[in-house]
């Protein structure tokens, strides 16, 4: 039983781990398309063209709702909004560009246990 009870405790959700890494994010010099959900006053296609929008301020009020159960969830909703980004601008783009590199920073700092 011990064994499980620690294998447990080694696995729960961090969420000071993910808070943190949501934090330097949210101040790293790319950051700046992803910081609020995406004005689609400003860019009317967008609803119709990306499903399930994402952001860094709805990734961070879902964190302090407890609304991710395990870390894996709060990862794939910073994967959700790097995608999207994908889908909707070019590569070679500011916004683009900024995608490509906040999600090297994320991936090399996503604690990689599989
Ligand atoms: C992330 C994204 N993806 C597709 C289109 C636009 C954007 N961001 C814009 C560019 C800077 C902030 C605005 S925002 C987030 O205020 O709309």
């Amino acid at each position: 039983f011990c064994k499980s009870v620690s294998v447990h405790f080694m696995l729960q959700f961090k969420p000071s781990y993910c808070r943190n890494l949501l934090c330097e994010m949210e101040c790293h010099e790319h950051a700046w398309p992803f910081l609020l959900p995406v004005n689609t006053k400003q860019f009317p296609q967008y609803k119709k063209v990306i499903k399930s929008p994402m952001d860094l301020s709805t990734i961070k009020r879902k964190l302090h709702e407890n609304s991710y159960k395990c870390k894996e969830e709060f990862a794939s909703d910073v994967r959700l909004m790097f995608s999207n980004c994908e889908v909707f601008n070019e590569d070679d783009s500011p916004v683009g560009r900024a995608g490509h590199h906040m999600r090297g920073y994320f991936e090399q700092r996503w604690p990689q246990l599989t």
